[in-house]
């Protein structure tokens, strides 16, 4: 007897599944077709609804007998291609594409058809393409969203203020079953772009394709979520296109009970799941963090994913600075989510190291839209800022960065203020002056918002500059050696699909900030010697698949000393109870580290075309 057809969303319904493996697909696709002897053709809506489940489509990899089964025949081009051919195909064509905008759509559009391809383009292209789906080319897309919003193409859930009383059904309309992770935003403060509001949704969408590339995680098991808390921006409010609710963001006691509304909802949904915070306007990003990081799941990447992996860079760069690591000094421009998260990152690497904590603590200047933070500059204090702000200026105020400089005399510059081309030339150079090898790290995205570019601060130091930016800069020539030298990316994307991966697989019950550091000592660590050779302060981007599984495995280790891993498979390999802490001496037993990493690897999804739903049919 033939069954009702499936639509793709019923279709895609059907994969609750992890790794590669989705056996309930076969079943029901056998089931609704009605061929299990595999002899009768499948009536063509089925191949219709082969193609149009971006999970299932193969497009012009559907081998020949699953074109006979699925009544797939005609509908794609006679040719039958390997998934490397398909590959071939799409950056031919992404190549042929002049403008960044219409390659991010063209992606885009790849990704809503055809999941396999565009991971495994992404994956096999990971420099090329991460900075069109990411940034710098994403914060274009955010600004643009309105125009290039494709009606009907679902990519992530928009939950509305407005909405309040009904966020569990909103929730619950989300077509995938059972998410492991979700990145979430109010879109109030996108990369360096500002208050986006809604039009922020890119970012989540965005982190979580490179969860997916760079970790593995199953992309049918990813949620990005916008909310839609009104917007500050007053273009956005005066603009008949703007796609979000046209009202004033409201004031915390609102912003906080709809996000404990929010928080509880998906918790009672979906407890297992991940929650990373992304691009919160800072007061609200470190409040939310204090609040729910005790009793949920979650991470705030701008504080905690940014601290960790300019720590990484930074471990490697004092390495190379030949400074001992307690003579630093470390200048910070901007005061935000992320400038605080890093220097709170680096103080406790600091204290760890055997620093105590005052004189740790006296190693760092931040300085804001209003100069050096200082207890005695005459404002209130963001809450945030006071653990760095300093006391002992003896009543001077240094307003601008060069004045900082001159009077702190840094060997380190991190520039996290969202200012393009606040590192000036004599900024580079003072930095030169002052240091054998400087230690400069232009972390402000997108492109535009970069303190300085790679080869400006390679020609202002003579090259002698420890660099890193948070969105790629090309590589660019020694003034005096002549040789090419490629520059370090100090960007989060280093750290959160591991951290994500690993929480997620243990199944801990929250993220700790040992995790957190972890990840960076993981990563700093992860150079080989090529690498090391090379002065490169990260590794290459393009072995982010093999770094994510490392800072996976060692994320698992410490959920396990602390006691935090639940999941059974995880338990089993240490002989562990969920709940008690593993000892020392267990976690370093090589075999149970490899089997551990293994359990990773083997967990990781890859884009690969399955035939198991074919099988069946035959
Ligand atoms: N590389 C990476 O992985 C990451 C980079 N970022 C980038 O860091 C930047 C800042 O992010 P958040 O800290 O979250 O933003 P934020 O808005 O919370 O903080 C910005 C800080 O810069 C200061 N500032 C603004 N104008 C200034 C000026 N003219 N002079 C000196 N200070 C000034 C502000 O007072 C504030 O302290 C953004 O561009 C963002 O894209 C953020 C997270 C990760
Ligand atoms: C990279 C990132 O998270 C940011 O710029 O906000
Ligand atoms: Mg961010």
């Amino acid at each position: 007897m033939r069954k009702a057809l499936l639509s793709a969303p019923a279709v895609e319904r059907l994969l609750p599944f992890r790794g590669n493996k989705i056996p309930n697909v076969r079943m029901q696709v056998q089931a609704t077709v009605g061929t299990a002897n595999g002899k009768t053709a499948a009536p063509s809506r089925s191949g219709l609804s082969m193609l149009a489940s971006k999970h299932l489509n193969q497009g012009t990899s559907f081998p020949a007998a699953t074109r006979t089964s699925f009544g797939l025949k005609g509908l794609v081009p006679p040719v039958q291609e390997t998934l490397d051919q398909q590959v071939e195909r799409v950056i031919s064509r992404l190549n042929s594409i002049q403008s960044p905008i219409e390659k991010y759509t063209y992606l885009t559009r790849l990704k809503s058809e055809n999941v396999v391809l565009f991971y495994r383009c992404l994956i096999d292209h990971l420099t090329q393409i991460t900075p069109i789906i990411y940034t710098p080319i994403v914060g274009e897309a955010c600004q643009k969203f309105s125009l290039i919003y494709t009606p009907g193409l679902v990519e992530g859930l928009f939950l509305s203020k407005d909405d309040v009383d009904v966020i569990p059904e909103v929730l619950g309309n989300w077509p995938y079953p059972q998410p492991d992770i979700c990145v979430i935003t109010d879109g109030s403060r996108i990369l360096g772009l500002g208050d986006l509001g809604v039009n922020g949704m890119g970012i989540p969408i965005g982190k979580l394709s490179l969860y997916i590339a760079a970790a593995g995680f199953n992309p049918s098991r990813t949620l990005p979520i916008t909310l839609d808390l009104g917007t500050n921006n007053e273009k956005y409010l005066k603009d008949p296109l703007y796609l979000g609710s046209r009202s004033k963001r409201p004031e915390d006691p609102e912003f906080f009970a709809y996000l404990d509304a929010v928080m509880s909802a998906i918790k009672a949904k979906w407890p297992k799941m991940l929650v990373q915070f992304e691009d919160f306007s800072s007061e609200h990003a470190f409040a939310a963090l204090e609040r729910y990081r005790h009793d949920y799941l979650c991470f705030n990447d701008d504080i905690q994913g940014t601290g960790a992996v300019v720590l990484a860079g930074f471990i490697n760069a004092v390495r190379l600075s030949g400074t001992p690591l307690h003579k630093h000094k470390i200048v910070f421009f901007g005061a935000g989510s992320a400038g605080v998260g890093v220097a709170s990152q680096l103080m406790e690497h600091l204290i760890k190291a055997g620093i105590d904590p005052q004189t740790a603590r006296d190693m760092f200047w931040l300085v804001d839209s209003k100069g050096l933070v200082t207890f005695d500059r005459g404002d209130k204090l963001a809450s945030h800022k006071t653990a760095f702000a300093r006391s002992d200026n003896n009543g001077k105020q240094y307003k601008t960065l060069e004045d900082v400089i001159d009077y702190v005399q840094p060997t380190s510059l991190i520039g996290l203020a969202g200012q393009g081309g606040a590192f000036k030339p004599e900024t580079l150079k003072k930095m030169a002056d002052l240091n054998k090898l400087p230690i400069i790290f232009p972390l402000s995205n997108p492109l535009t918002n970069a303190e300085c570019t790679f080869e400006q601060a390679m020609e202002h130091t003579n090259g002698r500059v420890l660099f890193a930016s948070g969105t790629a800069f090309p590589s660019c020539q020694d003034p005096l050696t002549k040789i090419v030298v490629e520059p370090g990316q100090g960007n989060n994307m280093y750290i959160f699909p591991g951290l994500g991966f690993g929480s997620v697989l243990a199944a801990t019950e929250r993220i700790s900030d040992d995790m957190v550091h972890q990840t960076a000592v993981t990563l700093a660590e992860s150079l080989t010697p090529e690498e090391m050779a090379d002065r490169r302060l990260y590794p290459r981007l393009e072995r982010i698949r093999e770094i994510s599984a490392l800072i996976a495995r060692d994320v698992v280790l410490v959920a396990l000393r602390e006691g935090l891993a639940r999941d059974p498979d995880v338990l089993n390999i240490f002989d562990a109870t969920a709940g008690q802490s593993v000892s020392k001496d267990v976690l370093e037993n090589n075999d149970k580290a490899a089997a551990l990493h293994d359990l990773v690897t083997s967990r990781m999804w890859s884009p690969e075309y399955s035939s198991a739903p074919v099988k069946a049919m035959m």
